[in-house]
C-alpha cells in the first residue's frame, strides 16, 4: 500500500475527479472502442466487464499485433480483419524491445524469447502474448503477470502432430533409419551395421501423461508395446482407460527399454534425467525427447551414452536452439536429431495459427481467454452466472475504499462470500480479482486486471483473506452476498464502521443488478449504479422529502432511496442512489440539513 499521505492525495482526487476513473461503466461505455476487457460482454450487461486490454492510441485505432515467427495464412487472415499486424521474423532481443513499444499483442512460437525486458520495454503498450503453440517456457510468465499482460498459448492443435513425430523418432531410432539413409546416401550398404531393435513388447515409459504423452501412448499400444506412465498430476482413471498403469518416477524409468519425454520444462523437470537417474536405467534403454531439451542433462546423457547405458537418443529438443555446431550430442552416432519439428506438420500449424489468432482478438475484444496461461480460466457457464456477482464485487470494493478516512493505510481486507453452495462448486478467483481492482484502483494509478490483481495486492502490501459461510438452502444462484470488510482503519463516514471495528459493507445481486445492502450495521437497499450519497440522520419523517429536494433543485436524478435504521426515531442511515454527479453546493445543503449527522458522496 501506498504511504498514508499518497493515500490520502489520491482518494481526494479520485473524489474530485470521478468521471476519470476508468472503471466507471458509463467511461468503459463511452470509450469502448479504446479499452478491451476480459468478459465478454452479456446481453443484459452489454458493458464490459474486467479491463484486461487497454489499447492505446486514439479511440477507433485499430490494435497492432506483432507476429514474430512465420505463422500459418489463416490465423494472418483472423487477425488482419481486426488488427493492423506487423508480420517481422529473426527480430535481435534489441529490435523486438524497440518494436514492442508499438504493439498490443506479440504472437510467438518457441523461437522468440518474450523476457521480462520486452515487457519493460513495452511502456504498458503490451497486454497479450500469443504462443502459438504448447511450451510457454520462452515467455517471462512472472514479469507477464507483473505487467498486466495476458498470456495465452494454443494447446490443442499442435498435440498430435507432436505425438506423430515422437512415435516417428522412437520406430526412426529403433531402426537405425537416420544413420542408415546418411549411409546410403554416402554410398555404403550397411546392412549389418544397422540392425535395430522391436518396439513389440517393449516396455515403453511415458514420462508426463498429459496431451501428448497420452497420444504417443495410445499410439505405442498400437504398436504392441507395454506401455507405463509416470505423471503425479494425471489421473490413474485415464490412463487406465487406454491401458496404461501410472507408476512412480524410480519405477517407470528403471523398467523401461524406451522412455519417451513429454512433460513440461519447469524448475522442477528441469534436468530431471541427469547423471543418478540415468544410473538407474536398464542398460541399452532408448530415450525420445519431444517436449525440451532442457528436462535432460545434456552432458550427462553424451556420458550415459558414450557408457552405454543409454543405447540411443532421438531428440527433436535441445536447451539451446539450435545447438552450436560442435554439440556432442547431435553429433553423437547414436542420436537422431531433428530441429524442433514436433508441431510441424501442415495441418498442425494451420490449426495453431487459428487457434492462437483467436485467443489473442479474443482477448483484445475484451473475452476472457479459454487459454489464458496466467490468468483465471472461467468456464463460459459459470462466468455467465458470475458477471452481476462480478460487477458486484469490484463495487463493494470501490465502495469500501471511499470510505477509508485519509491517512489510515489499507492493509487488511476481509472478503465473504455466503453462499449455498459447496465451497468447491464457486471459484472466487475472478471476484477476488475484481475485490482488489474495485479496492486499488481508487487509490492509485495501478491498472488492476484479472491478470496482475493478486500480484499487485501482495506487491502493495494488502492482505486479502476469504471466508466462505455455507447457507442451508437451495444453491441456485451462486452466492446470497459478499461481504468487504476493511480492518484497522478509520472512516470517513463513522456508521460504516461495524460492531467489531471494521469499515463494512455488503451486496447482494438482485434481479441480476447488484445493490448495496449493508453499511456497517445498517441495512440499506440500493442497486450500484451511478453514485450513491450515505447519509447518517436521526429517523424522522420528511428527510427523504428534504434531501430529495436539494437534489432535485441542482436538476441530480435520484434512482434509488432507502433508510436502514437501528429502531424508529433513533439513528438511521440513508443511501440514495444518484445518476449525476451532485455540485458541492448541493452537497454543502445536505450536510446543512441539522438532522443529518455526517454524509459521504461515493462513486462507484
Ligand atoms: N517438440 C515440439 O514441437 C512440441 C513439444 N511440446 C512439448 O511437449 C510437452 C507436453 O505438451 P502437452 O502434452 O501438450 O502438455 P500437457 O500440459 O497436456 O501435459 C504435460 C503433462 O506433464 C505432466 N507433468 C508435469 N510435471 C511432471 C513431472 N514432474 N513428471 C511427470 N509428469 C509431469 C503434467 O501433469 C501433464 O499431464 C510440453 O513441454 C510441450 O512444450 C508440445 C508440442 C510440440
Ligand atoms: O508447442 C510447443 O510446445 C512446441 O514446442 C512447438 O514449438 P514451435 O511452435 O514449433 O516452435
Amino acid at each position: 500500500m501506498a504511504t498514508s499521505a499518497s493515500q490520502t492525495l489520491r482518494t481526494t482526487s479520485f473524489l474530485k475527479t470521478p468521471s476519470l476513473s476508468l472503471s466507471s461503466s458509463s467511461s468503459r461505455q463511452s470509450l469502448s472502442s479504446a479499452f478491451s476487457v476480459a468478459l465478454r460482454p452479456s446481453r443484459r450487461f452489454s458493458k464490459p466487464l474486467v479491463v484486461i486490454v487497454k489499447a492505446s492510441g486514439s479511440l477507433d485505432a485499430k490494435p497492432t499485433v506483432l507476429v514474430a515467427e512465420k505463422l500459418g495464412e489463416a490465423g494472418l487472415k483472423l487477425l488482419k480483419e481486426f488488427a493492423n499486424v506487423d508480420c517481422s521474423y529473426n527480430l535481435s532481443p534489441e529490435e523486438l524491445c524497440t518494436k514492442i513499444s508499438l504493439c498490443d499483442a506479440i504472437i510467438v512460437r518457441s523461437g522468440t524469447k518474450v523476457s521480462r525486458e520486452v515487457f519493460e520495454s513495452s511502456g504498458g503498450r503490451l497486454k497479450v502474448v500469443g504462443r502459438a503453440g504448447v511450451g510457454i517456457d520462452n515467455v517471462d510468465l512472472a514479469a507477464a503477470t507483473e505487467h498486466g499482460c495476458l498470456v495465452v498459448n494454443a494447446p490443442t492443435a499442435n498435440t498430435v502432430a507432436a505425438a506423430e513425430h515422437g512415435i516417428a523418432l522412437l520406430a526412426a531410432m529403433a531402426r537405425n533409419v537416420a544413420q542408415a539413409d546418411a549411409s546410403v546416401k554416402a554410398g555404403k550398404w550397411q546392412r549389418n551395421k544397422y540392425v535395430g531393435v522391436s518396439l513389440v513388447g517393449k516396455t515403453l515409459a511415458v514420462m508426463g501423461f498429459g496431451k501428448v504423452g497420452s497420444e504417443v501412448a495410445r499410439r505405442a499400444k498400437g504398436l504392441g508395446m507395454h506401455v507405463i506412465s509416470h505423471d503425479p498430476y494425471a489421473p490413474a482413471d485415464r490412463a487406465r482407460a487406454i491401458g496404461v498403469e501410472l507408476v512412480s518416477f524410480d519405477q517407470a524409468i528403471t523398467t523401461a527399454d524406451f522412455i519417451s519425454l513429454h512433460m513440461p520444462l519447469t524448475p522442477t523437470t528441469s534436468k530431471i534425467l541427469n547423471d543418478d537417474t540415468f544410473a538407474k536405467m536398464k542398460k541399452g534403454v532408448r530415450i525420445v525427447n519431444v517436449a525440451r531439451g532442457g528436462v535432460i542433462d545434456e552432458d550427462a546423457l553424451v556420458r550415459a551414452l558414450d557408457a552405454g547405458i543409454v543405447a540411443q537418443a532421438a531428440l527433436d529438443v535441445f536447451t539451446k536452439e539450435p545447438p552450436p555446431a560442435d554439440n556432442k550430442l547431435v553429433l553423437h552416432e547414436n542420436v537422431t536429431a531433428t530441429p524442433h519439428l514436433g508441431a510441424s506438420t501442415m495441418e498442425a500449424q494451420e490449426g495453431v495459427a487459428i487457434e492462437i489468432a483467436e485467443a489473442v482478438v479474443g482477448a483484445l475484444r475484451g473475452e476472457l481467454a479459454a487459454t489464458a496461461v496466467n490468468a483465471p480460466m472461467v468456464p463460459a457457464e459459470v462466468l455467465s452466472e458470475l458477471k452481476p456477482y462480478v460487477i458486484l464485487a469490484e463495487k463493494l470494493g470501490r465502495l469500501a475504499v471511499q470510505l477509508v478516512a485519509g491517512g489510515s493505510g489499507v492493509k487488511t481486507v476481509k472478503v465473504t462470500y455466503a453462499s449455498a453452495r459447496a465451497p468447491d462448486d464457486l471459484d472466487t478467483r475472478l471476484l477476488r480479482a475484481m475485490i482488489t481492482k474495485g479496492i486499488i484502483e481508487p487509490i492509485s494509478s495501478v491498472f488492476v486486471n484479472l491478470v496482475n490483481a493478486d500480484f499487485t495486492a501482495k506487491q502493495r502490501g494488502l492482505r486479502i483473506s476469504e471466508e466462505r459461510i455455507v447457507l442451508d438452502g437451495s444453491p441456485e444462484s451462486p452466492l446470497d452476498f459478499i461481504q468487504v470488510q476493511i480492518a484497522n482503519v478509520e472512516s470517513k463516514f463513522a456508521s460504516a464502521i461495524s460492531e467489531s471495528g471494521e469499515i463494512k459493507v455488503e451486496g447482494r445481486v438482485k434481479d441480476g443488478i447488484p445493490h448495496l445492502t449493508r453499511v456497517g450495521s445498517f441495512e440499506v437497499d440500493v442497486s450500484l449504479e451511478g453514485s450513491i450519497i450515505l447519509c447518517r440522520q436521526v429517523d424522522q419523517p420528511g428527510m427523504i422529502g428534504t434531501v430529495g429536494s436539494i437534489l432535485g433543485e441542482e436538476n441530480v436524478n435520484v434512482s434509488f432511496m432507502s433508510v436502514g435504521r437501528i429502531a424508529p426515531r433513533k439513528q438511521a442511515v440513508m443511501a440514495i442512489g444518484v445518476d449525476d454527479q451532485p455540485s458541492k453546493q448541493a452537497l454543502k445543503k445536505i450536510g446543512e440539513v441539522s438532522a443529518i449527522e455526517e454524509f459521504v458522496f461515493l462513486k462507484l
